[in-house]
């Protein structure tokens, strides 16, 4: 098939990438002329795992192809996917601008049956506002609306795009869900369904799963703080907890707080779309409060433990992304915690193996970026994990003793066992468990 994503962002550019390498002739658009010409030139603009190896493949093979020019992406194209931000607006609800702009153009531009695919997080209702647009200049044969949201997460995107739990489809027309049927096939092979909904269900679902995940680990974080306080491991307990299979094992892990594009934008549009119903989501509202806590938690206790005196302390930070395998550091925890130790005086000497270059764009010379996680400990006087990159779970503990002032280590991602950080000598706090005091009586190996 011919298709056209409007929009490549992270959506967009797996979208277009995975329909390219089943075989279908994919053009993707953007406004962005710098991104365009880098891509035109073989250079991917985000940093996902494997993505490259497909992008590389697909654009030699000619089926994956790039343009700023909407007219040319959309005139051969069968299915046109909206994959464009749904940032939040100033009351938290979803600003769907750059959507119902796009459907404005497209309704000048559309001349032969097209299926209009809303990919991006979009408000119960929107479809309808999209039709509606379309529906404006254009004959109603000439078009449907679908609403398919994207379940896919950073860092392992290709996979979940490649082989989804579920693929949702919500659309009213029979012609379009055969389109939309032809497209998925090849992805949900080992069994998985395409559930085919209405709009407005396709919509919610999307919402609904986003701040569920989002008051899970919230509910996690919670419990893990009240672990700190009647010393139990939250580990233990996750574990305990996870074991039952109606709870099942994932996203339990408590931590800094969730950050990232989606999750902290997404729980507030679902509050606005609540609060315009005249429904008080009351759970949402404890979620985001719990958070903007949370994410606070470790330079909080970095403070307790010098005493609220960080006047020229050096703090080695480990991990700027919003999570690992991403070089995204939208709405990233680190941000929080950096700006609360620096406004405490603290010196920081960062390390991220994807993230410092978007970092640098903000703050500059305000923070050290070192070339090595283990630079950054070199003279520092704690050591703050933050996100928990593979390289950082299995260090050389001597090296760090080492290199550290003190050998503190002040954990957001609970890395290391207790057992063996007492055995080896740190002081090491982290979530949900007891701290660790450096061990008298025990050598360091
Ligand atoms: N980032 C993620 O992991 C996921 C995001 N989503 C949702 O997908 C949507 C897109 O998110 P991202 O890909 O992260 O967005 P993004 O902000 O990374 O990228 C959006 C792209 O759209 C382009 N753009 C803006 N206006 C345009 C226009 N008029 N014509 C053509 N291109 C235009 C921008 O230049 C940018 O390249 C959002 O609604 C988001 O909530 C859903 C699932 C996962
Ligand atoms: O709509 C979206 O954009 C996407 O949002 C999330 O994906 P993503 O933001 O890429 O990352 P997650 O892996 O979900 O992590 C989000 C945040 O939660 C935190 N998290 C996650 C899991 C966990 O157990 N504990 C925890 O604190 C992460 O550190 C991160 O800050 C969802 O998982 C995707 O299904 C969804 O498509």
């Amino acid at each position: 098939m011919n298709i056209a994503v409007v929009g490549t962002g992270y959506v967009g550019l797996v979208t277009g990438t995975c329909f390219a390498e089943t075989g279908n002739k994919v053009i993707c658009v953007d406004i962005d002329e710098k991104k365009v010409e880098r891509m035109k030139n073989g250079e991917i603009p985000i940093f996902e795992p494997g993505l490259d190896v497909l992008f590389e493949r697909n654009t030699r093979q000619g089926r994956l192809s790039f343009t700023t020019k909407l007219d040319e992406a959309i005139e051969d194209a069968q299915i046109i996917f909206l994959a464009l931000p749904t940032p939040p607006g100033e009351d938290g609800s979803a600003d769907l601008s750059y959507i119902l702009g796009v459907a404005d153009k497209l309704s000048f531009l559309i001349k032969d049956y097209k299926v209009i695919v809303d990919k991006s997080t979009v408000p119960v209702g929107t479809s309808e506002k999209v039709h509606n647009i379309l529906a404006k200049h254009l004959d109603e044969e000439l078009f449907d609306v679908v609403s398919n949201p994207e379940f896919l997460r950073e860092g392992v995107a290709v996979d979940d795009f490649m082989k989804p739990d579920r693929v949702v489809i919500g659309t009213s027309s029979s012609r379009a869900r055969d389109v939309m049927k032809q497209l998925y096939e090849p992805f949900v092979r080992q069994g998985n369904p395409i559930l085919f909904m209405d709009e407005r269900s396709a919509e919610m679902t999307k919402y609904a799963a986003n701040s569920y995940l989002a008051t899970r680990i919230t509910f996690m974080n919670e419990i893990a703080n009240l672990c700190e306080k009647l010393e139990a491991n939250v580990d233990m307990v996750r574990i305990g907890m996870g074991s039952d299979s109606r709870i099942g094992k994932r996203f339990l892990f408590p931590g800094v707080g969730f950050g990232g594009s989606c999750f902290p934008k997404d729980v507030q549009a679902l509050m606005r779309t609540a609060t315009e119903s005249e429904y008080d989501f009351q759970i949402l509202d404890a979620v985001l409060k719990v958070n903007t806590e949370q994410r606070r938690l470790l330079a909080k206790k970095i403070k307790t433990h010098f005493q609220d005196d960080l006047q020229g302390k050096t703090i080695a930070i480990w991990g700027l992304a919003f999570k690992p395998n991403t070089d995204d550091i939208r709405e990233a925890p680190a941000m929080y915690i950096i700006d609360e130790l620096l406004e405490a005086g603290a010196k920081i000497k960062a390390y991220d193996p994807e993230a410092m270059e978007n970092v640098q764009k903000i703050y500059g010379d305000k923070i050290q970026f070192m070339d090595d996680q283990y630079e950054a400990l070199i003279g520092a006087d704690a050591l703050a994990i933050v996100t928990e990159w593979t390289v950082f779970r299995t260090p050389s503990f001597k090296v760090m003793r080492e290199l550290l002032k003190e050998p503190l280590v002040f954990d957001g991602r609970n890395l290391y066992d207790l057992e063996r950080m007492q055995e080896q000598g740190f002081h090491y706090l982290s979530i949900g468990r007891n701290p660790v005091s450096v061990a008298t009586s025990s050598k360091p190996a």
